[in-house]
């Protein structure tokens, strides 16, 4: 469960992305945020995995609350939540084998746990005969399965993805949320920030818009609501 309690959000610069939010997602839901440029959505999402810190408030994730944390507890936080971004952020010098391992040898996995874990979910992404190819001799879809099975090799309870077909065709977006949703329907909570009217307003789910930093609306199986 993720529960945030007035959270604020000001930047160095004096920007107030986050302006006072009180929201609860249970586990296991599949959550769109939407809302125009500037917003305030990647700061939501950001301070979910304690990329920022609140300027106030509290936000509980699984019992921890991130506002109270010390940083050497992140690591652990980061065990129980998947990120993927619209830009991937694959490590361009390893093989998709390698960028998928990674996540587990640095927590220090057995190889043959790691071997079988990283070819199960390279299976799941539909890249199982790819594995050692590097990220760019694959699409950028291919490379959206990669990040995505990187983000949940270690079976986390929460996968946050900002924009994650932001650069990618009508098509391969479509395959990349049929994922998302085999995903979410073995249990993992999903938060994704998107622009895409389409997969809004077509795959519907749980609608949390966001406009000068607060929420402006919250619904279940909502509509995408602007015009772009
Ligand atoms: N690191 C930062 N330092 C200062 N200001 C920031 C920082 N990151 C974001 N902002 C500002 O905070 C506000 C919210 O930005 P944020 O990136 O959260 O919006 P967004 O809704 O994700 O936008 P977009 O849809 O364009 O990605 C904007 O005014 C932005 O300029």
């Amino acid at each position: 469960m993720i529960a945030m309690e007035n959270v604020y959000k000001t930047y160095p610069n004096g920007v107030t992305a986050i302006n006072g939010i009180d929201v609860t997602i249970d586990q296991g839901e599949f959550v769109y945020i939407v809302g125009p440029s500037g917003a305030g959505k990647s700061t939501f999402i950001k301070l979910m995995f304690r990329e920022e810190v609140p300027t106030k408030g509290n936000i509980v994730i699984n019992n921890r609350n991130l506002a109270k944390m010390k940083w050497k507890e992140v690591p652990l936080l980061r065990r129980d939540i998947g990120v993927v971004y619209q830009d991937f952020k694959l490590l361009p010098k390893l093989t998709v084998y390698e960028n998928v391992a990674f996540a587990l040898e640095v927590i220090e996995e057995t190889p043959r746990n790691i071997r079988r874990r990283v070819m199960q979910v390279l299976d799941q992404v539909g890249l199982k005969n790819k594995a050692r190819f590097i990220p760019d001799e694959l699409s950028g879809g291919e490379q959206q399965r990669v990040a995505i099975a990187r983000a949940i090799v270690n079976h986390p309870k929460l996968l946050i993805a900002d924009e994650p077909t932001g650069n990618l065709d009508p098509e391969t977006s479509w395959e990349i949320m049929r994922i998302l949703e085999e995903i979410n329907a073995s249990g993992t909570t999903i938060i994704m920030a998107t622009h895409s009217k389409e997969i809004v307003n077509t795959i519907k789910k749980r609608v949390i818009a966001i406009e000068g930093g607060l929420i402006v609306r919250d619904e279940h199986r909502g509509e995408y609501g602007y015009e772009i």
